[in-house]
């Protein structure tokens, strides 16, 4: 059993998520990937709406594809959401012979040495990093060398249950969830960035609208 795991704020989940969660599923050779919602994000600002807003609207679009499954269960934990617990947690429920693969896109694993335990992440999973054609950051030394000594060249060669790291090109998509919000914000359309059944969620629920002066 293969199973990919991408987390992340989705404040809100556009294309650029779900594109790159499709392209992975293929590329590894997957039997499921679940999108991991973030109750309380440890590392940034809180969300622009809530985990509940958040969740359903992930729902809503991995409905339109069923390649792809949610996993609530950092909403469902009283703590902020280190990936480290999600990751025991998972160990817990579905024993060691399991292949997790931890996925990423290039700035998350930029910033992974400020992660809570993050050595303890390559024990328990594999990790997957992604291009993002929006960001242009170096990467840390200490991660250099943990490329060097964790990389395979090919996605072929992923075959560990945990420990490897695989770098992925995929179709880059400079789409990103600031993006969307500022938009909405001034009273700009983000339709084509972002499922259609997002975007109406959006709508009827009123969220990032204009900041409005009291
Ligand atoms: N366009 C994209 N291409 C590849 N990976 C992406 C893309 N957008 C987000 N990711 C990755 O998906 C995961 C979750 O991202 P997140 O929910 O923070 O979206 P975001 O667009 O980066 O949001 P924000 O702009 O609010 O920071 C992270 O690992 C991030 O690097
Ligand atoms: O565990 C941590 O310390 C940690 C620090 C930063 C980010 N993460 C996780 O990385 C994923 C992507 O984060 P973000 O901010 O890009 O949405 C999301 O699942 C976060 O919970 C986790």
């Amino acid at each position: 059993m293969r199973i990919g795991l991408l987390g992340g704020t989705f404040d809100p989940i556009h294309f650029g998520h779900l594109r790159s969660a499709v392209e992975v599923h293929e590329a590894l050779a997957l039997d499921e990937l679940r999108l991991i919602p973030s109750a309380r994000p440890p590392h940034r600002e809180q969300p622009g709406c809530s985990a509940e807003h958040r969740l359903n609207m992930v729902r809503l679009a991995a409905g339109v594809d069923s390649g792809l499954l949610v996993d609530d269960r950092e909403l469902r934990r009283d703590k902020p959401s280190w990936t480290v617990d999600t990751l025991e947690s998972l160990r817990a429920e579905l024993g060691p012979e399991v292949a997790l693969f931890l996925i990423v896109g290039w700035d998350a694993f930029c910033g992974l040495p400020s992660w809570h335990r993050w050595e303890c992440l390559l024990e328990l999973a594999n990790l997957v990093v992604l291009q993002r054609p929006d960001y242009d950051l170096d990467v840390p030394e200490v991660l250099k060398d943990l490329l060097a000594a964790r990389s395979v060249a090919e996605p072929a060669q992923a075959k560990a249950l945990h420990g490897q790291i695989v770098c992925l090109a995929q179709t880059p998509l400079a789409i990103s969830a600031t993006h969307i919000r500022s938009l909405l914000a001034s009273h700009r359309s983000p339709r084509f960035l972002l499922p259609e059944a997002v975007l109406d969620y959006i709508e009827t629920n009123g969220l990032y609208g204009p900041v409005t002066e009291d």
